[in-house]
């Protein structure tokens, strides 16, 4: 029984997966929008599938001369002639037609490609967070291959079989009604167990296609966290995530196959019946004089000629199947609804502020119950409280990250979730460990957040986080190419490029969380340097997980259990001697 019929707590999590209307509907739209293109390739194939009647019925035409005994040399060598200009003409129809619809389906494929890469890098953080890495990586992997295989091969296929099944059968009934009847049989062998297999194999594709994302998401979480496994002896845990993913996959795979294995015998009997059955029926009836050997020859001839689309048509309805799942899951990423609306509304001032917050990762789990703060432009606000309690979750909705359930958290009195992605960083950043360095040029990963920095723009940024002299030292300078596969920067190195690219995106309010922690205390030292030199004349918010921190801020905010527990200056807390005061104590006591 295949687990998405009764949708696990996995598939909810996942992206996603558009309904079979709208894929149909999005097939139609591609069509539509290539219609002259497809016009031309149909009109290449039919003349390619009439030029290739002519052959049957030559050798139709000669077999009857041949057995009436009316043959001359002089017309079988006219038959002959026709025959080799019907095979030359053929050949050159085919030729066209299939390199029309090869075009046409590099076309309608680079079309989708572009459409899916479209709404991917437009997913909300949250979601694809949510959903995890595996999921989208099967989507752009596996998904897009399967697509990829049927629209290149699977399109011209399609349209050359069915040009030839339809000519040649259309051929068929017109050489003799009576003659073609076997071709009857093959519908009425097909049509039951093609339903049945038709109605499984949907929701089977779709779990085996779940089944490959988790294998994905378990093979990239186990290479994106190599250090942590080898550090703490994870081997074999991972190893039993991968059998236990691999497990589901050999489970889905062997239901598909279970599901082929009992249609593909009836599809054969399929085939089979209509040209046996043509042979012993128009024999017969040539035998018995009720049609002619010529027209009898010819129709064996053209149901045979069926053969070949037929079998290919069939060979693909199962791949299409595969692909239409695959379809599903590209356009489902287009249905994530955008986490936020730009509407145009232009913040007056900088002034941060959270008001009656509420947010929860999961409906019904409210992480934050009601939270509000007034940062006072200018300010250090430091955010500290138990493990838990809510302070990177509060950090990322105050950094527009995420919007909140309930309650508004504005700046310059519009909400966060308001402005466009380019004016909010503009406005508001946050700052963790994540860095990623992307595959380019320094420079090109300096200008991510201002396209049209200068180079001197680019090397003031640099300069004002110590980082000019290693950036300078570079092979190439700032042109040197970096990111995967490139020049290897250091890990403090790739966290002052994301400095550098804060202080070119330069807002006016920062959100840090635990900014330095995981760096040696040599590189941490001197990226706290780095990082005092952005800070400097900015609104700071500061998640801060350790308690020294917070004794240089302006004020802090004891965020406990998802509430805000106490608020002010140092002293004040202190001398309230509420929770702060114990948690600044039992601190000082280990320290
Ligand atoms: N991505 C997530 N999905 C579901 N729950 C989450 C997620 N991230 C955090 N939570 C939950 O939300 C609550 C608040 O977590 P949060 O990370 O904001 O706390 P924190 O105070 O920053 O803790 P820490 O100091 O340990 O980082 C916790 O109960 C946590 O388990």
């Amino acid at each position: 029984m295949s687990p998405l019929r009764e949708p696990t707590d996995h598939a909810r999590r996942t992206l996603p997966i558009a309904s079979g209307a709208v894929v149909r509907r999005h097939v139609g739209v591609l069509l539509r929008d290539h219609r002259r293109a497809l016009l031309w390739v149909l009109l290449w194939h039919l003349l390619a599938a009439v030029a290739g009647l002519a052959g049957p019925w030559v050798i139709g035409q000669v077999v009857g001369a041949v057995t009436t005994g009316a043959a001359t040399v002089t017309s079988i060598d006219a038959l002959v002639g026709l025959l080799a200009a019907a095979l030359a003409a053929e050949t050159a129809t085919t030729w066209v037609a299939r390199r029309s619809s090869l075009v046409l389906s590099e076309e309608v494929f680079a079309r989708l490609r572009e459409d899916f890469v479209g709404s991917a890098v437009r997913l909300p953080l949250s979601t694809v967070e949510r959903a995890g890495t595996g999921d989208l990586l099967a989507r752009t992997t596996n998904d897009v291959d399967a697509i990829s295989y049927v629209i290149r091969f699977g399109i011209p296929t399609v349209v050359v079989s069915v040009t030839t099944v339809l000519v040649t059968g259309v051929a068929t009934v017109v050489a003799s009604p009576l003659a073609a009847l076997p071709l009857l049989l093959t519908p009425l062998v097909w049509v039951l167990p093609t339903r049945r297999y038709l109605r499984l194999a949907g929701p089977g594709y779709l779990w085996e296609h779940a089944t490959y994302a988790r294998l994905n998401g378990v093979a990239a979480e186990t290479v994106e966290g190599a250090a942590t496994v080898d550090a703490l002896g994870l081997q074999g845990e991972r190893g039993d995530r991968f059998a236990e993913a691999l497990r589901e996959s050999h489970d889905a795979e062997r239901y598909t196959v279970g599901l082929r294995l009992r249609w593909f015998p009836w599809l054969e009997l399929g085939f089979f019946a209509p040209v046996a059955g043509a042979l012993l029926w128009g024999g017969w009836l040539a035998w018995e004089g009720v049609v002619p050997v010529a027209t009898a020859t010819a129709v064996v001839l053209y149901v045979q000629r069926l053969l070949d689309p037929l079998g290919e048509l069939v060979g693909l309805l199962d791949e299409i199947q595969f692909a239409a799942t695959s379809m599903s899951r590209i356009l489902g990423v287009a249905e994530v609804p955008a986490d936020r609306v730009a509407t145009g509304a232009v913040p007056s001032g900088d002034r941060l502020e959270v008001d009656s917050v509420r947010y929860a990762y999961r409906e019904g789990q409210d992480v934050l119950h009601g939270v509000s703060l007034d940062l006072r432009p200018g300010e250090r606000l430091a955010v500290v409280g138990p493990s838990g309690a809510g302070k990177s979750t509060l950090g990322r909705l105050m950094a527009g990250v995420d919007g909140p359930r309930t309650g508004r958290i504005t700046v310059g009195g519009v909400p966060l979730v308001d402005l466009e992605l380019d004016e909010l960083r503009g406005q508001v950043a946050l700052v963790t460990q994540e860095h990623h360095v992307f595959v380019g040029t320094l420079a090109d990963n300096l200008r991510l957040p201002r396209p049209q920095a200068s180079e001197d723009q680019l090397r003031e940024a640099l300069d004002a986080v110590d980082a000019l002299d290693w950036a300078l030292r570079l092979p190439q300078g700032l042109a040197t190419r970096v990111g995967s596969g490139g020049h290897r920067l250091t890990e403090a190195q790739a966290q002052q490029v994301a400095l550098a690219r804060l202080v070119l995106a330069d807002p006016h309010t920062l959100v840090l969380d635990e900014a330095t922690s995981l760096l040696d205390p040599r590189a941490a030292r001197h990226l706290e340097r780095s990082l005092a030199a952005v800070l400097t004349g900015r609104t700071v918010v500061a998640i801060a997980h350790r308690l020294h921190t917070a004794h240089d801020a302006d004020r802090v905010a004891v965020v406990a259990d998802g509430r805000v527990r106490e608020l002010g200056p140092h002293e004040e807390l202190i001398a309230a001697d509420g929770d702060y005061a114990a948690l600044w104590r039992s601190w000082r006591d280990e320290g």
